[in-house]
């Protein structure tokens, strides 16, 4: 079931500060345009980085799932990680199977494919996505 590592997502108050980190401190070049995901609640930027990417994550209200971890993690940090799987629903049913809850319904995320998340007290504390792999030539 486990694919490539698609990206870490890192929760920031501000997206804006958390770019000019990146950029200005560690010296990423690749960093695409912040977008909303309200069906998510939060807005997004990727920070490419030679094997994966960085998804800066910041609240876009207050039930916003990153509203809640800034609460508790007011500077910000990193959220979940999130895998590849070939198929979204046979990953569920497998992960289900072995009593992993799974946290809602598949969604569509920030690469256009199908999303689902573990809940971090069956994943070793770890809040992990798996996200179907996009299609060749797609995002
Ligand atoms: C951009 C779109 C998409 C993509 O395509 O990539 C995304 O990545 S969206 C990212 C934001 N969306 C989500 O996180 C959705 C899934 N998250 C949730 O359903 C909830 O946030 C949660 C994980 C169930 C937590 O719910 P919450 O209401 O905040 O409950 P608690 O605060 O009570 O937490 C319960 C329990 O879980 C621990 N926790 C919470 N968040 C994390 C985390 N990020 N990493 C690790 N552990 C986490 C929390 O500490 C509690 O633990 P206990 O104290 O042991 O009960
Ligand atoms: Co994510």
């Amino acid at each position: 079931m486990l694919g490539r590592l698609n990206h870490v997502g890192v929760a920031t108050p501000s997206i804006d500060d958390a770019v000019a980190r990146y950029r200005d401190v560690l010296g990423a070049t690749q960093i695409g345009e912040a977008f909303d995901l309200p069906a998510q609640g939060v807005r997004v930027c990727f920070v490419d980085t030679p094997n994966s990417q960085i998804e800066l994550l910041e609240p876009l209200g207050p039930e916003s799932p990153i509203a809640k971890f800034l609460e508790k993690n007011p500077l910000g940090g990193q959220h979940h990680v999130c895998f590849e799987v070939p198929d979204i629903h046979a990953a569920k049913a497998e992960l289900e199977g072995k009593g992993v809850r799974i946290l809602g319904e598949p969604r569509i995320g920030a690469h256009g494919t199908p999303v689902i998340f573990a809940h971090p007290r069956d994943m070793g504390g770890m809040l992990t996505e798996f996200m179907e792999t996009p299609r060749e030539g797609a995002h």
